[in-house]
């Protein structure tokens, strides 16, 4: 235990009077061995830490019986602050006797009064030999014996407390570092008037700064700990005595006196770079850091994590991302195919992956543009920060824009309070992408090009400019560049987002895919009959992959058996006996939906009547309706309405 001397003239009221002070303050992480003067022998050496005396005359004398000069520290005193007040009672320029035991103590006080403060009296220091016959009022720090009889008011102030100063002095050359005991001095400083407002209160500063901060490093889930060149642990925080078991106090001991050789093993790692440990039963992450001071290495600080910690951390920040469709799921290898043309889009998406620039996805709805998007930002360096998806035909304009750019508060009624951040903004970093971009309205094309090519964005009804890093990946099912032919679509933001085009094929024009994907999607792995196979390859699929995706999830439900027949098929199937693709193709080539339409109202209004009718009597009736129909065309026509009504009392003539 650290050792504290003390040397007063000899066995005193003062003395018990420090002894209780310094007790006060440091308790029982001290021993305090009291000395006197007039006991000490020619040849003692008093080897104490730190040896304390009262003056500065005594400093010199006790220089001859201490092994070390360094260690002798003389006490500065101060006044409790709750008898100062006594002294403010007494009128201004009144001549004050002071008393004390001799004329350097009585000296130092008058200079104590004086640096706390104390001006508004004129103190006369005093000399025993001398009468002050006109002085009233004496002041003493609990030396109220030598007070003079004549003198009529006598203002007691008590033994003067040791100044916090010297506190700070004797725990810096204990090399004592003890938050109770820094507690207790903060407090003292508060009750005694300090002598040294200016350390005083740096250090009351800093100690406070450190106690918050210690506070900040044990709410931390992290483990930390930081260690000297020569291996002296100095911080650690309750997270890294949790995550490695330690159950007793580290800071101050060395990392080789640490009792599992496992901890010793970790905090002597060389490097450590998100290191993976075993540790007993658990993982840990573990991460070393060399601390530089003015290009010194000071000592080396670990951050060390539970791995079960990080995943929980990683489960609830993905699951955050996809509650607000943040997060792209889907991979390159989710996308399937036997096709050879869809394998090459593929290939030529992967490679475009890699560059920053803009990408316009086109294909039929449901043919996986939004997968093909999501593939493409987790194969980018890009892939750890947001995806967000937006659909610009399900949203109104005005919330589109919004939702797009943001706005600031009081932009419009109803706008939150402190406004909000875009999807732009909120892509940061990461990949936007825009889908069915052929629906966005004019005027938010004019925004969107500006975004794109200034890489900045302005809220809705802000003035400051935004700068953003967002990858763009647009797509459509419609075909834009008729859109631009008939000014619904700009050519320049066209020419903006085409850089890298991809476009997907239509499941009808990649049959491979259809049963291969069928059995892929369905959860029953039974055999698929031949009828069935035929139909499918035959089918036209409007809705391409969602739609098989919905035919395997209701062939999944309806079938029984061991293979799938016709009668487990969607109705939409069972009708389809011959491949009807070319008259389907001749009817969108060669009528018009005009014709269509009233041919198929004909054919509704004499099915509601039960009546039969023939092919004759519609072009003659048409006629009558003032339009121009072939018999050829009207066939056409039959053929395939006959495909999908089969009850239609239809004559086929
Ligand atoms: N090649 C594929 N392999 C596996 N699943 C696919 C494939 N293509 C599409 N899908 C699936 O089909 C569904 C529709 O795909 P997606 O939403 O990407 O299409 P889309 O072209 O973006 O549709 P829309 O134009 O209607 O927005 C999704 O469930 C997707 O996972």
């Amino acid at each position: 235990m650290k050792t504290i001397g003390i040397v007063t003239d000899g066995m005193s009221k003062l003395e018990y009077f420090l002894n209780e002070n310094i007790e006060s303050i440091f308790m029982d992480k001290v021993k305090i061995n009291n000395y006197y003067f007039k006991n000490l022998k020619s040849n003692q050496l008093i080897r104490d830490d730190v040896i304390l005396v009262m003056l500065d005359d005594r400093a010199l004398k006790i220089k001859k019986y201490v092994d070390d000069t360094k260690k002798i520290i003389k006490i500065n005193r101060s006044i409790k602050q709750k008898e100062i007040y006594k002294l403010f009672s007494l009128p201004e320029g009144i001549d004050a006797l002071v008393v004390n035991d001799n004329m350097q103590t009585t000296l130092e006080t008058i200079s104590n009064l004086y640096s706390i403060g104390i001006n508004h009296l004129n103190f006369i220091p005093y000399n025993k030999d001398k009468e002050y016959k006109d002085i009233r009022v004496a002041i003493t720090p609990g030396e109220s014996s030598l007070v003079p009889d004549y003198i009529d008011e006598i203002i007691d102030l008590g033994h003067r407390y040791i100044d916090s100063s010297t506190f700070i002095q004797i725990m810096a050359k204990l090399k004592i570092d003890d938050r109770d005991i820094t507690r207790r001095l903060i407090k003292y400083s508060d009750e005694v008037v300090s002598l040294e407002s200016g350390i005083n209160s740096t250090y009351k500063k800093l100690s406070i700064k450190n106690e918050e901060l210690d506070s900040i490093i044990n709410l931390s889930n992290i483990g930390m700990v930081l260690i000297s060149t020569k291996g002296e642990i100095i911080i650690c925080n309750d997270s890294l005595k949790r995550i490695l078991d330690i159950e007793y106090d580290v800071v101050g001991k060395n990392i080789h006196e640490l009792e599992s050789k496992n901890i010793v093993d970790i905090f002597t790692i060389d490097e450590a770079s998100d290191e993976v440990i075993k540790f007993k039963n658990k993982y840990i992450n573990v991460n070393k850091y060399t601390i530089d001071s003015f290009g010194k290495n000071t000592g080396i600080y670990f951050c060390i994590q539970e791995i079960t910690y990080i995943k929980k951390l990683e489960q609830n920040l993905s699951k955050k991302l996809r509650d607000k469709g943040q997060i792209a799921r889907y991979n390159f290898e989710d996308i399937k195919t036997n096709s050879i043309s869809l394998k090459n889009t593929k290939e030529l998406a992967k490679k475009i992956s890699k560059s920053d620039y803009t990408v316009l996805i086109t294909g039929e709805s449901g043919t996986g543009k939004e997968l093909m998007a999501q593939s493409i930002h987790n194969e980018s360096l890009r892939r750890n920060q947001p995806f967000i998806a937006i659909n610009c035909a399900a949203m109104p304009e005005n919330l589109l824009e919004s939702e797009l750019f943001g706005y600031e508060e009081g932009a419009f009624t109803g706008a939150l309070k402190g406004g909000k951040k875009g999807l732009f903004e909120q892509a940061h970093n990461g990949t936007i992408f825009l889908d069915e971009i052929g629906d966005m309205p004019m005027y938010l094309q004019t925004k969107l090009l500006r975004v794109i090519q200034e890489n900045q964005v302005m809220r809705v009804g802000g003035e400051s400019i935004i700068d953003i890093d967002v990858r763009i990946i647009a797509a459509t099912n419609r075909n834009l560049l008729s859109m631009i032919e008939c000014e619904k679509f700009r050519s320049d933001l066209y020419y903006r987002i085409n850089v890298l085009p991809i476009s997907i094929p239509p499941l009808r024009e990649r049959k491979e895919d259809i049963i291969m994907m069928l059995k892929y999607f369905m959860k029953r792995k039974i055999e698929i009959s031949e009828d069935v196979k035929r139909v499918m390859e035959s089918y036209d699929w409007p809705g391409n992959i969602r739609e098989l995706k919905n035919t395997a999830m209701y062939i999944d439900i309806m079938s029984s058996g061991d293979r799938v027949e016709l009668y487990d098929l969607p109705h939409n199937f069972i009708n389809i006996k011959k491949d009807y693709s070319k008259e389907i193709k001749i009817l969108k080539e060669k009528v018009s939906i005009e014709k269509i339409i009233r041919v198929m109202e004909i054919i509704k209004e004499y099915n509601l009547l039960n009546k039969s009718i023939g092919r004759n009597y519609i072009v003659n009736e048409l006629h009558d309706q003032g339009y121009t129909i072939s018999e050829g065309e009207v066939r056409t026509i039959l053929s395939v309405a006959k495909v999908y009504n089969k009850k239609s009392n239809l004559q086929e003539d």
